[in-house]
C-alpha cells in the first residue's frame, strides 16, 4: 500500500504552460483519482496571465479533459480536484508579486514548489521566495530539466539555487527516473542473483541503449534547436539509464547511496574529444521522409525552422566506462527523433559459449540477450537456446524468448506515467529518483568535450530519412566492431 503523503501546497510556476498542461496537471490529478493526495493538499498554480479564479479553473478543467484519458476521467473527481486548485497571477521576474503567494499558502503546510517555467527564470523565482521567508525547511524546490546549456551555465543555475535552498530542499527531474520500466532495472540487478552475479566484463560482451522518437520537434523548434538531441536527452535521460545499468550495488535503496554509485560511473566515462570523436560519435539531421505511412517534413522545412540549421536530431555513441567492472565493455547508445518507431530499451548481451559441444547441428551459438523494454509494451525478455522437442540422436537448438509483458504479468495494472511517481516522492520527500546537482554537472563536463569536439571538425549532421534507424554511420558504429543493433 502507497503511503499518502502529508498535506502540503503544490505551487506550479507556469501552470498554463506546455509541460503543466500535458504533464503535470494529468499527474497530479491522477495522484488524487488513486487517493494519494491527502485531503488537505492544495495546487496553487501561478502564471502571468491576469485570469479570475474561475477563469483559471475552467483552463485546468478544459486542459484535464483533454491530456487525462477518457476512461480516467470522472465528473465528482474533476470537481474535487478542481476545489483544490487556487490560482495566484503573478509576474515571477516581479519580486513584489511574492507577498500575494505568500498570503495564499497556509503557513502549517510543506510548500513544494514546481518551477515549470524557462531555466532563465530559476534563480529570480527562489530569490522570490526566499525574500518572503518561503524557502526555509522544510520547503522544496523541483526544477525542471535543462539544468543549463553546458558545464558553466548548469553551475551558475545551481549555485544561484543553493544561495536559497539547500541541497536535500532541490529535487532535479529527469523524468526517466520515474518510468517503472527504469526503476526496474534496480530490481532486476539487485533483486535477482542470476543478474547480479553475471553483471560485469566476464559475462557481458556490450550493452546498447535505444531511445528513438517518431515524433520530430512538436512546435519547440526554436528550444530544440538551440539544445539538439545530445543535449536534449543524452546529457540526462540516456546517462541516468546508463548510470543505473552500470552503478556499483548502492548498499542501501536511498538517495545517498544511489547518487554516489551513479556518481562514479559519470565520473568514470572515457572522455570522447577530437582525438576519438570520428570513431566513437554519430550524428544525424533527419529529412523528409514516412513516418507511420505519414509523410512528414525534414527538420529545417519544420514550423519556425531556419535553413542553415546544423543541429543534431540523432545522435549514436560508443561509450567506454573506466572501471575494473566494465572494462572491455562498449555501451552504445542512440537516440532519434522521427525513427520508424517510438522504443525506448536497453539490450545486455552475454559473451558466446566459448566451447559448442553441439557443432554437428548448430555451428553457431547466438549469445543470450537481456532485453529491458523501457516503452512502450514494458517487460523483460530474455533470449536463451533451448533443444528442439522432439525424438532423435541429435539436439537441434532453437533461439527462443522468455518474455514478461508488465501489461500481461500485473493484472493488466495501469503503468503510472513517469511524472506520477516522481511528484508523489516529491511530496513524500524521497530524493532518490532525483538527481543530484554533482551528477548534472559531470554529465555536463562530459556531453561538453563532446560538443566541443563537433564544433571543432566542423562536419555538418549526416542527412538521414525520416522513418529510418538514422545516418547509415549509425550501423557502421557497431560494424567496425563486428557488431550490430539489435532490431
Ligand atoms: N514541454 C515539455 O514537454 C517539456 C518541458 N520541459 C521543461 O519544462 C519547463 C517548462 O516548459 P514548457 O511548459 O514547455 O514551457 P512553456 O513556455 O510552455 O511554459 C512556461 C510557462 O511559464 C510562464 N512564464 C515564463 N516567464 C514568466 C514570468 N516572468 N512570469 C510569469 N510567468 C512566466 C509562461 O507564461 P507565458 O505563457 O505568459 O509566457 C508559461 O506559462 C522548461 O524548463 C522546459 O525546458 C522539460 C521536458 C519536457
Ligand atoms: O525530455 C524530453 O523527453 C521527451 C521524450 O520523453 P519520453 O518519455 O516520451 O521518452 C523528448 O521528446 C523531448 O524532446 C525531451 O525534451
Amino acid at each position: 500500500m502507497t503511503e499518502r503523503p502529508k498535506n502540503c501546497d503544490f505551487v506550479l510556476f507556469g501552470v498554463l504552460g506546455d509541460l503543466s498542461r500535458r504533464k503535470l496537471l494529468p499527474a497530479l490529478y491522477q495522484l488524487d483519482k488513486s487517493g494519494l493526495l491527502s485531503s488537505g493538499t492544495r495546487i496553487i498554480g501561478t502564471a502571468r496571465n491576469d485570469l479570475t479564479a474561475s477563469e483559471a479553473l475552467e483552463r485546468v478543467e478544459k486542459t484535464l479533459r483533454e491530456f487525462v484519458a477518457k476512461g480516467d476521467l470522472d465528473d465528482n473527481l474533476l470537481d474535487r480536484f478542481c476545489k483544490r486548485f487556487h490560482y495566484v497571477p503573478m509576474d515571477f521576474s516581479e519580486l513584489s508579486s511574492y507577498a500575494s503567494l505568500k498570503e495564499t499558502l497556509q503557513a502549517e503546510q510543506t510548500a513544494i514548489f514546481y518551477l515549470a517555467t524557462p531555466p532563465s527564470m530559476y534563480a529570480t523565482i527562489c530569490s522570490g521566495l526566499e525574500q518572503q521567508g518561503l524557502a526555509k525547511q522544510p520547503a522544496r524546490v523541483i526544477l525542471e530539466k535543462p539544468i543549463g546549456h553546458n558545464l558553466g551555465s548548469s553551475q551558475e543555475i545551481n549555485q544561484a539555487v543553493a544561495r536559497y535552498f539547500d541541497e536535500n530542499q532541490v529535487y532535479r527531474i529527469d523524468h526517466y527516473l520515474g518510468k517503472e520500466t527504469v526503476l526496474n532495472l534496480l530490481a532486476l540487478r539487485f533483486a535477482n542473483a542470476l543478474f547480479s552475479s553475471n553483471w560485469d566484463n566476464n559475462a557481458i560482451d556490450h550493452i546498447q541503449i535505444t531511445a528513438a522518437e517518431q515524433v520530430g520537434v512538436e512546435g519547440r523548434w526554436g528550444y530544440y534547436d538551440d539544445a539538439g538531441q545530445l543535449r536534449d536527452m543524452v546529457q540526462n535521460h540516456l546517462l541516468q539509464v546508463l548510470s543505473l545499468i552500470a552503478m556499483e550495488p548502492p548498499s542501501r535503496l536511498d538517495a545517498e547511496s544511489i547518487r554516489e554509485e551513479k556518481l562514479k560511473v559519470l565520473k568514470a566515462l572515457r572522455p570522447i574529444d577530437e582525438s576519438n570523436c570520428q570513431e566513437v560519435t554519430v550524428r544525424g539531421q533527419y529529412q523528409a521522409g514516412f513516418v507511420a505511412d505519414q509523410r512528414v517534413p525534414g527538420y529545417l522545412d519544420e514550423d519556425g525552422a531556419r535553413n542553415n540549421s546544423q543541429t543534431e536530431t540523432f545522435v549514436g555513441l560508443k561509450v567506454n566506462i573506466d572501471n575494473w567492472r566494465w572494462s572491455g565493455v562498449p555501451f552504445y547508445l542512440r537516440t532519434g527523433k522521427r525513427m520508424p518507431e517510438k522504443r525506448s530499451e536497453v539490450v545486455i548481451t552475454f559473451k558466446k559459449q566459448l566451447h559448442n559441444i553441439f557443432n554437428d547441428t548448430t555451428t553457431e551459438l547466438p549469445p543470450n540477450k537481456l532485453v529491458i523494454r523501457l516503452q512502450p509494451d514494458e517487460g523483460v525478455e530474455v533470449q536463451i537456446l533451448n533443444k528442439i522437442p522432439g525424438l532423435g540422436e541429435r539436439m537441434h537448438l532453437k533461439a527462443t524468448n522468455l518474455d514478461l509483458s508488465f501489461n500481461e504479468t500485473f493484472e493488466k495494472k495501469r503503468i503510472a506515467d513517469a511524472y506520477e511517481r516522481l511528484l508523489l516522492e516529491a511530496m513524500q520527500g524521497n530524493q532518490y529518483l532525483f538527481v543530484h546537482r554533482d551528477e548534472v554537472e559531470y554529465a555536463w563536463r562530459w556531453i561538453d568535450s563532446i560538443v566541443a569536439a563537433w564544433d571543432n571538425n566542423e562536419q555538418p549532421p549526416k542527412a538521414y530519412q525520416a522513418g529510418t534507424w538514422g545516418p547509415v554511420g549509425s550501423v557502421s558504429l557497431l560494424a567496425q566492431d563486428g557488431r550490430q543493433w539489435d532490431e
